[in-house]
């Protein structure tokens, strides 16, 4: 989809727990962007599905109840909220319920196409710029973002900084069904484990948040002083 030349959008995919929802919400608070997190339109829809009397596995039906649901999607980086059919999800769509179902959802291309066409009206919306994160931003959804990243992390760091987020309360094989299993099956529909050609790759392991925001945003400042794609 073109974008116009004022509005700035930075793409950020990458696997889960490599700080690409901390890390896309400090660059849009700092730049006063919009922040959009498509994994939680995946997890709205998951969660409207656990509602439902349908099973996931039901592919058309699902996607047709998804069609028909009002998805309120919020973009302040200061602290989105999500609304399904008016119902408040944004701290429901975060259980480990939804976590360990969500990817069944997030497979059905036809609820992939759903969202994605969504994701592209929120996108061409925003102003003056929006930072989105997930696993196709870079490569489907907006390819033509100003600045494009893939951000990665040794699995160990991911396993462990999912399970400090989870409280201790998750035990280890099921943080690991959470980050290793999810990010297995869900790469069978998008790819987000090598750089598509343009995009910069940035590997949070032995960076603190602060530092990969500090990355990310040189390299927005490399777009703007002019020095074209600032890809590695
Ligand atoms: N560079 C970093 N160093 C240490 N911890 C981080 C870093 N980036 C994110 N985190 C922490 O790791 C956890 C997962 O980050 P999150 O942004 O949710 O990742 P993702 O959106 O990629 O799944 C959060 O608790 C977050 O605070
Ligand atoms: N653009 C996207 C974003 C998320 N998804 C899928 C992948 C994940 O299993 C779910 C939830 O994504 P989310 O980014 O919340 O996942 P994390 O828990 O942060 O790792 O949605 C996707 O397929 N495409």
């Amino acid at each position: 989809m073109p974008q116009t030349k004022s509005r700035f959008v930075v793409a950020v995919d990458g696997p889960s727990g490599s700080g690409k929802s901390s890390t896309s919400r400090g660059v849009a608070e700092r730049r006063g962007y919009a922040y959009l997190d498509t994994g939680a339109m995946y997890r709205a829809a998951a969660w409207l599905v656990l509602q439902s009397d349908l099973d996931s596995s039901e592919q058309e039906l699902v996607s047709k109840l998804i069609e028909q649901a009002d998805l309120g999607i919020g973009t302040d980086p200061a602290g989105p909220r999500f609304t399904v059919n008016g119902t408040d999800v944004t701290e429901a769509i975060r259980e480990p319920v939804i976590s360990a179902s969500v990817s069944a959802v997030a497979t059905n291309l036809a609820v992939r196409e759903l969202l994605i066409a969504r994701q592209r009206e929120i996108i061409a919306a925003a102003d003056p710029g929006i930072v989105v994160e997930g696993r196709d931003i870079t490569t489907v959804v907006a390819p033509d973002a100003q600045v494009r990243v893939l951000l990665v992390a040794d699995p160990s760091a991911r396993v462990a900084r999912r399970k400090n987020e989870l409280g201790g309360v998750v035990g280890d094989d099921d943080v690991r069904d959470q980050v290793i299993r999810r990010d297995r099956d869900d790469s069978t529909v998008a790819q987000f484990h090598d750089a598509a050609p343009g995009v910069t790759v940035v590997d949070s392991t032995e960076l603190t948040l602060d530092e990969v925001v500090d990355r990310i945003c040189e390299l927005i400042d490399q777009v703007h002083a002019g020095s074209g794609s600032p890809s590695s």
